[in-house]
């Protein structure tokens, strides 16, 4: 929130006409966010904010009750379903929650059920967690899953089954007999705290969404039009509902039977779940649900109580939004306002920069909170679009006032920033454009949101990543030395650049590596000759090894083939690096580069930028200094019958291994691709080839057996 908000006027005083322009501006506020939240996954104000809206607009409506129409946010639930999903009908409709947020409305709840049902004594009530996640309906047909559905606005959802069908705690098939013929079981999809924190950790390295909290995440995640992407992502689910069942499984069926039931046929219940016979039995499940909060795996926004007899449940019915029989007790939000002391950045293993928020400590919820994550430029600048709590525009400056919020329990974040509070003085945050760890300069291609320091060979930031690339199989694969001893002689500060590699075996007077667990004389030397095979080696894995962006393996060889020697190539690559200017590169050396077929623009800045860092050309030159031979790319052929072609390999070969035959394609001038397309020119099929030989003869693509392929090539 730009400001703390104007304070309502006080219901009393509120005329019927005021009223009904607040009820006009709360309804579009309140569907502005409902998109924002269901249909894109990423809330603009935080729950706390929401339910404040909401609770107003309640109060309004009950105060003014001709002015509630039907399509009042107090009437409808969720939001209909986004673009792009096919449309499922519920059969019986997905409602939402009535909600408590004090012991007295939970009392009053629990009294209001007595009274609808005549009961003298306090039926027996079901307390389960309230997961923090997305609601989910699954369809099965003779114990088969055949549909899977968002919740939507309760009566439409999305079509998710086969997303659904990618999540292991969702079972395929029901076990056990006695499975009703049809029945729809529902419940909550939610991502692990800690695997929420990994996935936006990842997101944010590659420059991808981050996600504001594993609500999001798991939303996110589960409404994907490319189901690939779901399946990557560690979606969990809990059941604790059903919609249509065509008969119940037990006789005199309850909540607590039912929940043991799904148990039973595979699905997973939530162990917490506790059947409660009194106010303050409940109210003490609520209690101690609230301390274990930070600690459960998930996140939870509070409890439900849920009536447990379902013929009390049929009888109390619902409320046009909402089932009667249960309530949601939230809890309360855990907000604090402090002071943004300082924005720090940290330099990621492969170089991306992420600011962090040190603030003055603070309690939030019972935790103390010193940092904040700020996801990146765009983030404090207020132009994140992605799940960013602050609204639009507002940017977040050392000094400022901000409110702190453990957005479900995990990470701190700054919801809103107190702009009365600023400072004069406080600056915009001018994002560093060098990296704060090893000086480099710092680089942020276009349609990125993340900077990253350009110092691939000595940014000690980076250090161990690239140290693992520079040894790994594409690139001087010294036998030996994988990762597990890369990271223990980093760890020993025994190497900290490629070339320190190199030059172990001059300094092991002082090192004594064969002292160290595992070693002895005979693996020492072992591990130097290794070492020393590798002072030999082809350009294009030289290239490869040195860990630019975009340069894999496949842009590596393009590099060496054009350039041909390392000292063409060093030579064309510090021509550029020093014609480079803030507007562009105009450099012949450059639009050679940029030149070169299947090279783009990407990729040539990007190469040009690792050269621009004189650092970076010093421990390449301390590496060549400990080589004895850089070998000069082979020729490629132009003469040949498959110059110019493009070949796929698959199945298992049995004259050569994959990347022999690819080697010896490319020298023959053919292009190896990993996947068959209308543009492959010829698959060679092994043993067992699958799907790559079924779609190539779809398409019509020439086959040829590995001795066909022999022949052709005249081998
Ligand atoms: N920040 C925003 O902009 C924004 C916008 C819209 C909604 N919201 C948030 O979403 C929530 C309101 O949405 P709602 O209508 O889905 O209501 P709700 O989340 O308060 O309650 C209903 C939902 O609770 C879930 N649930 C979790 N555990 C359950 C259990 N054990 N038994 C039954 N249900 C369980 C189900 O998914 C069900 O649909 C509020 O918390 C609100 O703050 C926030
Ligand atoms: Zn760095």
């Amino acid at each position: 929130m730009t400001k703390s908000p104007k304070p309502a006027p006080d219901l009393a005083k509120l005329t019927r006409p005021k009223a009904k322009i607040e009820l006009m501006r709360l309804r579009l506020e309140i569907e502005g966010h409902n998109a924002a939240y269901y249909q894109h996954d990423a809330p603009k104000i935080s729950d706390a904010e929401y339910d404040a809206l909401r609770r107003r607009l309640e109060a309004i409506e009950a105060k003014f009750p001709d002015l509630v129409s039907d399509s009042s946010p107090t009437q409808t639930v969720g939001a209909a379903p986004a673009r792009g999903f096919a449309k499922v009908q519920h059969v019986v409709p997905m409602l939402s929650l009535g909600n408590a947020f004090t012991d007295e409305e939970v009392t009053e709840f629990v009294e209001r059920v007595q009274r609808f049902l005549r009961l003298d004594a306090v039926p027996a009530i079901v307390a389960e967690p309230k997961i923090d996640g997305l609601s989910l309906s699954l369809r099965y047909e003779h114990g088969e899953l055949v549909r899977a559905a968002t919740r939507g606005d309760g009566f439409t959802g999305e079509d998710v089954t086969a997303n659904v069908r990618t999540i292991k705690d969702i079972p395929n098939t029901l076990n056990g007999k006695a499975i009703p013929a049809a029945c729809e079981l529902r419940g909550e999809v939610y991502m692990l705290k800690q695997d929420f924190l990994a996935l936006n950790k990842r997101q944010e390295e590659a420059g991808d969404t981050v996600f504001a909290n594993p609500r999001n995440s798991a939303a996110g995640s589960l409404r994907q039009k490319d189901v690939a992407i779901t399946a990557s992502r560690p979606l969990k689910f809990f059941a604790y509902a059903w919609g249509e069942m065509s008969d119940y499984p037990m006789d005199e069926p309850t909540q607590h039977k039912m929940l043991q039931w799904l148990d039973h046929v595979g699905f997973v219940v939530n162990p917490e779940i506790t059947q409660c016979h009194s106010v303050e039995d409940a109210l003490k499940f609520y209690r101690r649900i609230g301390e274990q909060r930070a600690s459960l795996p998930y996140d939870i926004d509070g409890v439900v109580y849920k009536v447990d007899r379902l013929d009390y449940q049929e009888r109390l019915g619902f409320v046009s939004r909402s089932p009667r029989w249960a309530i949601a007790h939230k809890f309360a939000a855990e907000q604090a306002t402090t002071v943004l002391e300082k924005i720090d950045i940290q330099v990621g293993r492969t170089g991306a920069m992420t600011p962090v928020a040190r603030l003055q400590p603070v309690t939030v919820g019972g935790v103390v909170v010193q940092n904040a994550t700020l996801h990146n430029e765009d983030y404090i600048k207020g132009l994140g679009n992605d799940g960013s709590p602050l609204r639009d525009g507002v940017d977040i400056r050392e000094g400022d006032t901000v409110v702190v919020q453990r957005a479900g329990d995990v990470i701190p974040q700054i919801v809103s920033v107190v702009l009365d509070k600023r400072p004069a003085t406080a600056e915009p945050y001018r994002f560093p454009h060098k990296c704060p760890v090893c000086g480099s300069h710092a680089v942020r291609e276009e349609g990125e949101a993340v900077w990253r320091c350009t110092g691939a060979l000595i940014c000690p930031a980076q250090a161990v990543e690239r140290l693992k690339h520079f040894v790994s199989r594409l690139a001087f694969d010294i036998d030996g030395l994988g990762e597990k001893q890369i990271v223990l002689f980093h760890e020993k500060g025994w190497v900290q650049e490629p070339a320190d590699i190199f030059t172990l075996q001059k300094r092991n007077a002082e090192l004594k590596l064969e002292e160290l667990e595992g070693y002895g004389e005979t693996s020492v030397r072992n591990l130097f000759a290794a070492i020393d095979a590798r002072r030999s080696i082809e350009l294009h894995r030289l290239i490869f090894a040195l860990g630019i962006r975009h340069v894999g393996e496949g842009n590596a060889k393009l590099l060496a083939r054009h350039y041909g020697t390392i000292d063409a190539f060093l030579d064309a690559m510090r021509t550029a690096a020093d014609a480079q200017t803030e507007e562009g590169n105009p450099s012949e050396a450059y639009q050679d580069l940029d030149n070169i077929a299947g090279i783009g623009d990407v990729v040539a800045d990007a190469v040009v930028e690792f050269f621009a860092e004189t650092r970076n050309r010093a421990a390449l030159d301390a590496l060549l200094a400990e080589l004895t031979e850089v070998l000069p790319a082979e020729k490629v052929k132009r003469d040949t019958a498959v110059a110019g072609k493009t070949v796929v390999f698959t199945g298992s070969l049995s004259k050569f291994t994959r990347d022999e035959a690819k080697a010896a394609a490319e020298r023959l001038g053919a292009k190896v691709a990993g996947s068959v397309s209308k543009k492959t020119d010829y698959v060679v099929a092994g043993e067992d080839a699958g799907s790559k030989l079924t779609k190539a003869r779809d398409l019509g693509v020439a086959v040829l057996t590995e001795d066909e392929w022999l022949a052709l090539i005249g081998g």
